[in-house]
């Protein structure tokens, strides 16, 4: 098959997104996603299509598990919607979105407090600032959302750079968590986030696929939490492969994000069962009556040919 580029709406916007898209690509082991943010450029973009390419054309290193833990993902929305998020879900562990500059911190304080209501309190509530304050301003949001929320598992990216998490991480006792810091990194295999974080957050795709995001777990030193980059079910696969190769795995992990998109390009999806998700051996095979239109297809196709070029140097 030709590749298959894919156009779903966002059920909520989410990091200014109402409509995900990317492209499928078929290889002797099966199906892999190439779907980076508009805002990665096209030498941001070679690790996801290293990573895509590896599903497709490799395959996964074997699991040690048959089925992980998962979060479900609250965005920025009212309270009444976050509550009902979080119970249709089913998660014993809940990520709510804070910091959006479009969203005072008394909504964030509400939002977090209707989440505790809908998990009780044996449940966990983490929040991700995805680098929005500084360290003044985390220090003492962190302290308002880990009272209003009942406690918090971790607070994730509060701020910007390594050298702010480590400041901030020395006056909150809310363990901190990297993601964009290990994410966007020139090298993640170099990040000294030792200091700076309690957990690291791996994306499989913007980290250059299972093998890569394992060799980023070992480098790093620190428990670690797998979470999505709101692929469809095809990419979701990967970050499950990756979930079920670590050899350990304390937290739940940020792959229930199904929830988020209208649609899917798989006819049956990862949609959380108690909680967690199965790690599947093999990704799914798509619907081709999912494909976009001709001037979404075209554009996809163009961004592929950049940067398999790049990645082909
Ligand atoms: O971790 C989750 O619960 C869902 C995934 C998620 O939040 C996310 C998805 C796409 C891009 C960035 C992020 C993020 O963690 O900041
Ligand atoms: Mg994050």
């Amino acid at each position: 098959m030709p590749p298959l580029v894919y156009s779903i709406p966002m059920r909520t916007r989410f990091r200014g997104i109402t409509v995900r898209e990317g492209l499928l690509l078929e290889g002797a082991r099966g199906w892999g996603e190439f779907c980076p943010f508009l805002d990665y450029d096209d030498t941001e973009s070679v690790p996801w299509l290293a990573s895509a390419h590896e599903a497709a054309d490799e395959g996964w290193p074997e699991p040690v598990r048959d089925r992980v833990p998962v979060n479900c993902t609250v965005p920025v929305v009212t309270p009444a919607r976050a509550l009902e998020i979080v119970t249709a879900s089913g998660c014993a562990t809940a990520k709510v979105k804070v910091a959006d500059p479009g969203s005072p911190l008394s909504a964030d304080l509400d939002r977090v407090a209707a989440v505790r209501e809908a998990l009780g309190p044996g449940g966990h509530i983490r929040v991700d600032a995805n680098g929005a304050w500084d360290v003044d301003t985390a220090v003492s949001a962190i302290g308002t959302l880990a009272r209003a929320a009942g406690g918090l598992e971790y607070v994730e990216q509060p701020c910007r750079t390594v050298e702010e998490l480590a400041a901030v991480r020395r006056r909150v006792a809310v363990p901190i968590a990297a993601d964009e810091s290990i994410r966007r990194a020139e090298d993640p295999l170099r990040v000294a986030v030792a200091g700076a974080a309690d957990i690291a957050v791996l994306k499989v795709a913007p980290l250059g696929g299972v093998r890569r995001a394992l060799a980023v777990a070992e480098a790093c030193g620190l428990p670690c939490v797998v979470s999505s980059a709101v692929e469809s079910s095809v990419g979701l696969a990967a970050g499950l492969a990756l979930a079920g190769a670590l050899p350990n795995l304390e937290h739940a992990c940020g792959l229930a994000t199904m929830a988020l998109l209208a649609g899917d390009t798989t006819p049956t999806s990862f949609t959380p069962v108690n909680g967690h998700l199965p790690v599947p051996r093999t990704p799914p095979t798509p619907d081709p009556t999912v494909a976009a239109d001709a001037e979404t297809t075209a554009r996809w196709l163009d961004r592929l040919a950049r940067v398999r070029r790049l990645r082909a140097g």
